[in-house]
Protein backbone atom coordinates (compact mmCIF):
# COMPACT_ATOMS: atom_id res chain seq x y z
CA UNK A 1 0.00 0.00 0.00
CA UNK A 2 1.40 3.42 -1.02
CA UNK A 3 1.66 5.82 1.72
CA UNK A 4 0.40 9.68 1.08
CA UNK A 5 4.30 10.85 -0.11
CA UNK A 6 4.23 7.99 -2.65
CA UNK A 7 0.49 8.76 -3.76
CA UNK A 8 1.61 11.98 -4.81
CA UNK A 9 4.68 11.72 -6.70
CA UNK A 10 2.57 8.69 -8.30
CA UNK A 11 0.47 11.64 -9.26
CA UNK A 12 3.30 13.62 -10.25
CA UNK A 13 4.72 11.01 -12.45
CA UNK A 14 1.35 10.59 -14.15
CA UNK A 15 1.14 14.12 -14.61
CA UNK A 16 4.20 14.14 -16.32
CA UNK A 17 3.54 10.96 -19.03
CA UNK A 18 0.41 12.64 -19.74
CA UNK A 19 2.75 15.68 -20.87
CA UNK A 20 5.21 14.05 -22.79
CA UNK A 21 2.16 12.09 -24.57
CA UNK A 22 1.17 14.77 -27.60
CA UNK A 23 -2.14 12.99 -27.88
CA UNK A 24 -3.38 14.57 -24.54
CA UNK A 25 -2.98 17.50 -25.75
CA UNK A 26 -5.92 19.55 -26.39
CA UNK A 27 -5.97 23.28 -27.71
CA UNK A 28 -8.77 24.27 -25.87
CA UNK A 29 -7.21 23.01 -22.41
CA UNK A 30 -3.74 25.62 -23.41
CA UNK A 31 -1.17 23.28 -21.82
CA UNK A 32 -1.45 19.89 -20.76
CA UNK A 33 -0.70 20.85 -17.38
CA UNK A 34 -4.29 22.68 -17.05
CA UNK A 35 -5.66 19.49 -19.35
CA UNK A 36 -4.10 17.46 -16.15
CA UNK A 37 -5.14 19.38 -13.30
CA UNK A 38 -2.14 21.09 -12.86
CA UNK A 39 -1.50 21.60 -9.24
CA UNK A 40 -0.13 25.57 -9.66
CA UNK A 41 -3.69 26.35 -10.96
CA UNK A 42 -5.35 28.93 -8.95
CA UNK A 43 -7.65 29.30 -6.65
CA UNK A 44 -11.39 28.99 -6.45
CA UNK A 45 -12.17 32.52 -6.25
CA UNK A 46 -11.74 35.13 -8.79
CA UNK A 47 -13.66 35.83 -12.02
CA UNK A 48 -13.78 34.38 -15.06
CA UNK A 49 -12.38 36.45 -18.17
CA UNK A 50 -12.52 35.64 -21.88
CA UNK A 51 -10.79 37.57 -24.58
CA UNK A 52 -11.69 37.07 -28.43
CA UNK A 53 -9.13 38.09 -30.74
CA UNK A 54 -6.77 37.26 -28.13
CA UNK A 55 -4.29 36.87 -30.64
CA UNK A 56 -4.05 40.03 -32.12
CA UNK A 57 -1.81 43.53 -31.23
CA UNK A 58 -4.36 44.57 -28.62
CA UNK A 59 -5.28 41.15 -27.48
CA UNK A 60 -1.60 40.13 -26.57
CA UNK A 61 -0.60 42.66 -24.41
CA UNK A 62 -4.31 42.65 -23.24
CA UNK A 63 -3.76 39.03 -22.42
CA UNK A 64 -0.82 39.38 -20.57
CA UNK A 65 -1.94 42.09 -18.50
CA UNK A 66 -5.38 40.02 -17.72
CA UNK A 67 -3.05 37.09 -16.70
CA UNK A 68 -1.28 39.37 -14.26
CA UNK A 69 -4.61 40.87 -12.78
CA UNK A 70 -5.22 38.93 -9.32
CA UNK A 71 -9.22 39.59 -9.63
CA UNK A 72 -9.21 36.85 -12.89
CA UNK A 73 -9.24 33.00 -11.84
CA UNK A 74 -9.32 31.84 -15.33
CA UNK A 75 -8.43 33.12 -18.80
CA UNK A 76 -10.07 32.06 -22.06
CA UNK A 77 -8.10 33.15 -24.65
CA UNK A 78 -10.05 32.67 -28.38
CA UNK A 79 -8.84 33.83 -31.84
CA UNK A 80 -8.90 32.46 -35.74
CA UNK A 81 -5.42 32.14 -35.76
CA UNK A 82 -2.58 31.88 -33.16
CA UNK A 83 -4.36 31.75 -30.45
CA UNK A 84 -2.34 28.15 -29.39
CA UNK A 85 1.08 29.77 -29.60
CA UNK A 86 -0.38 32.99 -27.53
CA UNK A 87 -1.96 30.85 -25.23
CA UNK A 88 1.43 28.72 -24.64
CA UNK A 89 3.70 31.53 -24.30
CA UNK A 90 0.94 33.24 -21.18
CA UNK A 91 0.28 30.58 -19.70
CA UNK A 92 4.23 30.32 -18.73
CA UNK A 93 3.92 33.21 -16.32
CA UNK A 94 3.80 32.41 -12.79
CA UNK A 95 0.56 34.53 -11.82
CA UNK A 96 -2.57 32.98 -10.43
CA UNK A 97 -5.07 32.51 -13.70
CA UNK A 98 -5.51 29.02 -15.05
CA UNK A 99 -5.26 30.29 -19.07
CA UNK A 100 -6.55 28.22 -21.57
CA UNK A 101 -6.73 28.59 -25.14
CA UNK A 102 -9.33 28.24 -28.04
CA UNK A 103 -9.10 28.57 -32.01
CA UNK A 104 -11.52 28.75 -34.53
CA UNK A 105 -15.69 28.67 -34.29
CA UNK A 106 -15.93 25.53 -33.28
CA UNK A 107 -14.54 26.44 -30.01
CA UNK A 108 -16.03 29.52 -29.44
CA UNK A 109 -18.68 27.91 -27.21
CA UNK A 110 -16.40 26.39 -24.37
CA UNK A 111 -14.53 29.98 -24.41
CA UNK A 112 -17.55 31.52 -23.55
CA UNK A 113 -19.12 28.99 -21.50
CA UNK A 114 -18.82 30.42 -17.81
CA UNK A 115 -17.30 33.66 -18.50
CA UNK A 116 -18.39 36.69 -16.27
CA UNK A 117 -16.89 39.17 -18.47
CA UNK A 118 -15.68 38.64 -22.19
CA UNK A 119 -13.41 41.56 -23.56
CA UNK A 120 -13.74 41.92 -27.92
CA UNK A 121 -10.82 43.21 -29.40
CA UNK A 122 -11.50 41.05 -32.28
CA UNK A 123 -11.40 42.14 -36.34
CA UNK A 124 -9.38 44.46 -38.00
CA UNK A 125 -7.59 47.98 -37.64
CA UNK A 126 -7.61 51.07 -39.59
CA UNK A 127 -4.75 51.29 -42.20
CA UNK A 128 -3.26 55.04 -42.83
CA UNK A 129 -5.85 57.17 -44.94
CA UNK A 130 -9.19 55.16 -43.37
CA UNK A 131 -11.36 56.18 -40.99
CA UNK A 132 -13.01 53.84 -38.17
CA UNK A 133 -16.27 53.86 -40.32
CA UNK A 134 -14.24 52.06 -43.21
CA UNK A 135 -13.87 48.95 -40.85
CA UNK A 136 -17.73 48.37 -40.48
CA UNK A 137 -18.04 45.96 -43.44
CA UNK A 138 -15.56 42.83 -41.99
CA UNK A 139 -15.80 44.24 -38.51
CA UNK A 140 -19.91 44.74 -37.85
CA UNK A 141 -20.19 40.89 -38.93
CA UNK A 142 -17.33 39.58 -36.76
CA UNK A 143 -19.11 41.44 -33.50
CA UNK A 144 -22.70 40.01 -34.65
CA UNK A 145 -21.18 36.26 -34.62
CA UNK A 146 -19.38 36.65 -31.59
CA UNK A 147 -22.23 37.98 -30.13
CA UNK A 148 -24.47 35.89 -31.15
CA UNK A 149 -21.85 33.13 -29.13
CA UNK A 150 -22.43 35.19 -26.12
CA UNK A 151 -26.38 35.03 -25.95
CA UNK A 152 -26.25 31.20 -26.06
CA UNK A 153 -23.05 30.44 -23.97
CA UNK A 154 -23.09 33.39 -21.14
CA UNK A 155 -26.23 35.71 -22.05
CA UNK A 156 -25.14 37.64 -18.09
CA UNK A 157 -21.72 38.21 -18.89
CA UNK A 158 -20.09 41.95 -18.30
CA UNK A 159 -19.25 42.92 -22.08
CA UNK A 160 -16.28 45.29 -23.16
CA UNK A 161 -16.12 45.99 -26.75
CA UNK A 162 -13.14 47.14 -28.23
CA UNK A 163 -13.75 46.58 -31.95
CA UNK A 164 -14.52 49.66 -34.18
CA UNK A 165 -15.78 51.34 -34.86
CA UNK A 166 -16.67 51.16 -31.52
CA UNK A 167 -20.15 53.80 -32.11
CA UNK A 168 -21.69 51.30 -34.61
CA UNK A 169 -20.10 48.22 -32.95
CA UNK A 170 -22.36 48.09 -29.40
CA UNK A 171 -25.20 49.02 -30.66
CA UNK A 172 -24.93 46.22 -33.30
CA UNK A 173 -24.12 44.00 -30.13
CA UNK A 174 -27.42 45.45 -28.27
CA UNK A 175 -29.47 44.82 -30.92
CA UNK A 176 -28.00 41.18 -31.07
CA UNK A 177 -28.91 40.80 -27.71
CA UNK A 178 -32.19 42.58 -28.13
CA UNK A 179 -33.16 40.04 -31.35
CA UNK A 180 -32.46 36.95 -28.98
CA UNK A 181 -34.17 38.62 -25.37
CA UNK A 182 -30.53 39.29 -23.31
CA UNK A 183 -29.79 42.25 -23.59
CA UNK A 184 -29.35 43.77 -20.48
CA UNK A 185 -28.04 47.55 -20.69
CA UNK A 186 -26.27 47.70 -17.91
CA UNK A 187 -23.40 44.65 -19.03
CA UNK A 188 -22.64 46.32 -22.14
CA UNK A 189 -19.99 48.91 -23.01
CA UNK A 190 -18.58 49.92 -25.77
CA UNK A 191 -14.81 50.92 -24.72
CA UNK A 192 -14.02 54.28 -24.97
CA UNK A 193 -11.26 54.39 -21.52
CA UNK A 194 -8.20 54.72 -24.26
CA UNK A 195 -9.87 58.72 -24.23
CA UNK A 196 -9.99 59.36 -21.26
CA UNK A 197 -6.41 57.92 -20.62
CA UNK A 198 -5.24 60.30 -23.88
CA UNK A 199 -6.94 63.15 -22.08
CA UNK A 200 -5.62 62.82 -19.07
CA UNK A 201 -2.05 62.52 -20.53
CA UNK A 202 -2.28 65.19 -23.19
CA UNK A 203 -3.42 67.57 -20.39
CA UNK A 204 -1.49 66.64 -17.19
CA UNK A 205 1.58 67.96 -20.19
CA UNK A 206 0.22 71.26 -20.89
CA UNK A 207 -0.65 71.58 -17.09
CA UNK A 208 3.03 69.88 -15.46
CA UNK A 209 1.15 67.77 -13.55
CA UNK A 210 1.69 63.40 -13.04
CA UNK A 211 -0.87 62.13 -15.36
CA UNK A 212 -2.05 59.90 -12.46
CA UNK A 213 -3.28 63.24 -10.62
CA UNK A 214 -5.10 64.17 -13.95
CA UNK A 215 -8.71 63.01 -14.54
CA UNK A 216 -10.32 64.50 -17.90
CA UNK A 217 -14.29 63.33 -18.76
CA UNK A 218 -14.72 62.01 -22.30
CA UNK A 219 -18.18 61.86 -23.53
CA UNK A 220 -20.01 61.50 -26.36
CA UNK A 221 -18.45 58.25 -28.65
CA UNK A 222 -15.18 57.07 -29.99
CA UNK A 223 -14.13 58.30 -33.37
CA UNK A 224 -13.34 61.93 -34.49
CA UNK A 225 -15.76 64.77 -33.14
CA UNK A 226 -17.88 62.39 -31.18
CA UNK A 227 -14.74 62.22 -28.89
CA UNK A 228 -15.93 65.33 -26.79
CA UNK A 229 -13.03 65.71 -23.73
CA UNK A 230 -14.83 68.26 -21.40
CA UNK A 231 -11.87 70.34 -20.10
CA UNK A 232 -14.05 72.45 -18.10
CA UNK A 233 -14.27 69.54 -15.86
CA UNK A 234 -10.97 68.60 -15.53
CA UNK A 235 -10.08 67.67 -11.78
CA UNK A 236 -7.67 68.71 -10.32
CA UNK A 237 -9.99 72.15 -11.34
CA UNK A 238 -7.62 74.63 -13.66
CA UNK A 239 -8.28 76.47 -16.80
CA UNK A 240 -6.94 76.53 -20.24
CA UNK A 241 -6.23 79.25 -22.54
CA UNK A 242 -8.42 79.20 -25.64
CA UNK A 243 -5.26 78.14 -27.49
CA UNK A 244 -4.94 75.56 -25.52
CA UNK A 245 -8.38 74.44 -25.47
CA UNK A 246 -8.07 74.01 -29.42
CA UNK A 247 -4.56 71.99 -29.30
CA UNK A 248 -5.95 69.47 -26.94
CA UNK A 249 -9.47 68.93 -28.05
CA UNK A 250 -7.64 68.19 -31.06
CA UNK A 251 -5.20 66.22 -29.99
CA UNK A 252 -7.52 63.81 -27.95
CA UNK A 253 -9.91 63.78 -30.69
CA UNK A 254 -6.89 62.62 -33.02
CA UNK A 255 -5.08 60.14 -31.04
CA UNK A 256 -5.87 57.10 -32.83
CA UNK A 257 -3.96 58.82 -35.83
CA UNK A 258 -1.00 60.11 -33.91
CA UNK A 259 -0.24 56.37 -32.26
CA UNK A 260 2.16 54.16 -34.38
CA UNK A 261 2.63 57.31 -36.86
CA UNK A 262 0.66 56.24 -39.52
CA UNK A 263 1.33 52.65 -39.39
CA UNK A 264 -1.54 50.95 -38.16
CA UNK A 265 -3.39 51.45 -34.97
CA UNK A 266 -2.84 51.90 -31.10
CA UNK A 267 -2.34 48.44 -29.90
CA UNK A 268 -0.09 49.01 -26.35
CA UNK A 269 -2.02 51.87 -25.21
CA UNK A 270 -5.01 50.27 -25.79
CA UNK A 271 -4.43 47.64 -24.15
CA UNK A 272 -3.48 49.12 -20.95
CA UNK A 273 -6.88 50.94 -21.21
CA UNK A 274 -8.56 48.05 -21.84
CA UNK A 275 -7.35 46.46 -18.50
CA UNK A 276 -7.78 49.88 -16.65
CA UNK A 277 -11.63 49.34 -17.87
CA UNK A 278 -11.89 45.70 -17.04
CA UNK A 279 -10.35 45.95 -13.97
CA UNK A 280 -13.17 48.93 -12.92
CA UNK A 281 -15.38 46.35 -14.47
CA UNK A 282 -14.48 42.92 -11.82
CA UNK A 283 -13.90 45.52 -8.83
CA UNK A 284 -17.75 46.54 -9.63
CA UNK A 285 -18.33 43.27 -10.08
CA UNK A 286 -16.99 42.29 -6.51
CA UNK A 287 -18.79 44.64 -4.86
CA UNK A 288 -16.22 47.70 -4.72
CA UNK A 289 -17.92 51.11 -4.09
CA UNK A 290 -17.30 54.40 -5.80
CA UNK A 291 -16.18 52.84 -9.24
CA UNK A 292 -16.66 55.71 -11.88
CA UNK A 293 -15.16 55.26 -15.43
CA UNK A 294 -16.62 56.98 -18.95
CA UNK A 295 -18.18 54.23 -21.29
CA UNK A 296 -20.15 54.11 -24.24
CA UNK A 297 -23.47 52.90 -22.97
CA UNK A 298 -26.88 52.34 -23.95
CA UNK A 299 -28.18 56.18 -22.40
CA UNK A 300 -30.45 58.65 -21.85
CA UNK A 301 -28.46 61.31 -21.27
CA UNK A 302 -28.70 62.68 -24.51
CA UNK A 303 -31.68 62.11 -27.26
CA UNK A 304 -29.15 59.30 -28.39
CA UNK A 305 -29.61 55.91 -27.52
CA UNK A 306 -26.27 55.39 -26.83
CA UNK A 307 -23.97 58.06 -25.63
CA UNK A 308 -20.47 57.70 -24.08
CA UNK A 309 -20.40 59.37 -20.09
CA UNK A 310 -19.32 58.80 -16.68
CA UNK A 311 -20.95 55.75 -15.17
CA UNK A 312 -20.78 54.40 -11.81
CA UNK A 313 -20.04 50.01 -11.70
CA UNK A 314 -21.16 47.55 -9.63
CA UNK A 315 -22.45 44.04 -8.85
CA UNK A 316 -24.57 44.39 -11.76
CA UNK A 317 -22.56 46.33 -14.19
CA UNK A 318 -23.53 50.08 -15.45
CA UNK A 319 -25.41 50.99 -11.82
CA UNK A 320 -25.68 54.77 -12.50
CA UNK A 321 -24.85 57.24 -15.17
CA UNK A 322 -24.31 60.26 -14.85
CA UNK A 323 -25.44 63.68 -16.82
CA UNK A 324 -23.12 65.67 -18.59
CA UNK A 325 -22.95 68.35 -16.24
CA UNK A 326 -22.43 71.92 -17.15
CA UNK A 327 -20.79 72.44 -20.66
CA UNK A 328 -19.25 76.11 -21.65
CA UNK A 329 -20.17 77.33 -24.80
CA UNK A 330 -16.78 75.62 -26.70
CA UNK A 331 -18.50 71.96 -25.60
CA UNK A 332 -21.92 72.82 -26.12
CA UNK A 333 -21.06 73.65 -29.98
CA UNK A 334 -18.99 70.36 -29.38
CA UNK A 335 -21.80 68.24 -28.35
CA UNK A 336 -24.05 69.47 -31.47
CA UNK A 337 -21.60 68.06 -33.69
CA UNK A 338 -21.10 65.24 -32.09
CA UNK A 339 -24.50 64.02 -31.86
CA UNK A 340 -25.06 64.62 -35.95
CA UNK A 341 -21.98 62.47 -36.17
CA UNK A 342 -23.29 59.69 -32.92
CA UNK A 343 -26.64 59.37 -34.72
CA UNK A 344 -26.05 57.90 -38.21
CA UNK A 345 -23.29 55.43 -36.65
CA UNK A 346 -25.59 54.36 -33.76
CA UNK A 347 -28.24 54.06 -37.29
CA UNK A 348 -26.08 51.75 -39.01
CA UNK A 349 -25.52 49.48 -36.41
CA UNK A 350 -28.49 49.53 -35.58
CA UNK A 351 -29.92 48.93 -38.82
CA UNK A 352 -27.16 46.30 -40.26
CA UNK A 353 -29.28 43.58 -37.71
CA UNK A 354 -32.61 44.78 -38.19
CA UNK A 355 -32.07 44.62 -42.00
N1 LIG B 1 -11.94 51.05 -28.72
C1 LIG B 1 -10.74 51.56 -28.89
O1 LIG B 1 -10.35 52.54 -28.25
C2 LIG B 1 -9.77 50.91 -29.85
C3 LIG B 1 -8.40 51.24 -29.82
C4 LIG B 1 -7.53 50.62 -30.68
C5 LIG B 1 -8.02 49.69 -31.62
N2 LIG B 1 -9.34 49.40 -31.63
C6 LIG B 1 -9.88 48.40 -32.56
O2 LIG B 1 -9.61 47.10 -32.06
C7 LIG B 1 -9.64 46.16 -33.15
C8 LIG B 1 -8.42 45.24 -33.09
O3 LIG B 1 -7.24 45.97 -33.31
P1 LIG B 1 -5.81 45.22 -33.36
O4 LIG B 1 -4.79 46.25 -33.60
O5 LIG B 1 -5.68 44.31 -32.20
O6 LIG B 1 -6.01 44.34 -34.70
P2 LIG B 1 -5.22 43.01 -35.10
O7 LIG B 1 -5.52 42.74 -36.53
O8 LIG B 1 -3.81 43.09 -34.68
O9 LIG B 1 -5.93 41.90 -34.19
C9 LIG B 1 -7.25 41.53 -34.36
C10 LIG B 1 -7.38 40.07 -34.01
O10 LIG B 1 -8.75 39.71 -34.20
C11 LIG B 1 -8.75 38.40 -34.73
N3 LIG B 1 -10.02 38.09 -35.36
C12 LIG B 1 -10.45 38.42 -36.60
N4 LIG B 1 -11.66 37.89 -36.81
C13 LIG B 1 -12.00 37.23 -35.69
C14 LIG B 1 -13.12 36.48 -35.28
N5 LIG B 1 -14.16 36.29 -36.11
N6 LIG B 1 -13.12 35.93 -34.06
C15 LIG B 1 -12.09 36.12 -33.23
N7 LIG B 1 -10.99 36.81 -33.54
C16 LIG B 1 -10.95 37.35 -34.76
C17 LIG B 1 -7.57 38.38 -35.69
O11 LIG B 1 -7.19 37.04 -36.00
C18 LIG B 1 -6.54 39.14 -34.90
O12 LIG B 1 -5.75 38.28 -34.12
C19 LIG B 1 -9.72 47.01 -34.40
O13 LIG B 1 -11.04 47.06 -34.87
C20 LIG B 1 -9.27 48.40 -33.94
O14 LIG B 1 -9.75 49.43 -34.73
C21 LIG B 1 -10.22 49.98 -30.77
O1 LIG C 1 -7.64 55.03 -34.24
C1 LIG C 1 -7.93 53.86 -34.39
O2 LIG C 1 -8.32 53.40 -35.47
C2 LIG C 1 -7.80 52.90 -33.24
C3 LIG C 1 -8.45 53.38 -32.00
O3 LIG C 1 -9.79 53.64 -32.15
C4 LIG C 1 -7.72 54.52 -31.35
O4 LIG C 1 -8.36 55.47 -30.91
O5 LIG C 1 -6.48 54.44 -31.25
Amino acid sequence: MMNSNGEAQHQRIARISAHLNPSNYTMEQGTVLGRINCRSKGGASGFKVAILGAAGGIGQPLAMLMKMNPLVSVLHLYDVVNAPGVTADISHMDTGAVVRGFLGPRQLENALTGMDLVIIPAGVPRKPGMTRDDLFNINAGIVKTLCEGIVECCPGAIVNLISNPVNSTAPIAAEVFKKAGTFDPKKLMGVTMLDVVRANTFVAEVLGLDPREVNVPVVGGHAGVTILPLLSQVKPQCSFTPEEIGYLTARIQNGGTEAKAGSGSATLSMAYAAVKFADACLRGLRGDAGIVECAFVASQVTELPFFASKVRLGRTGVEEIYPLGSLNEYERAGLEKAKKELAASIQKGVSFIRK
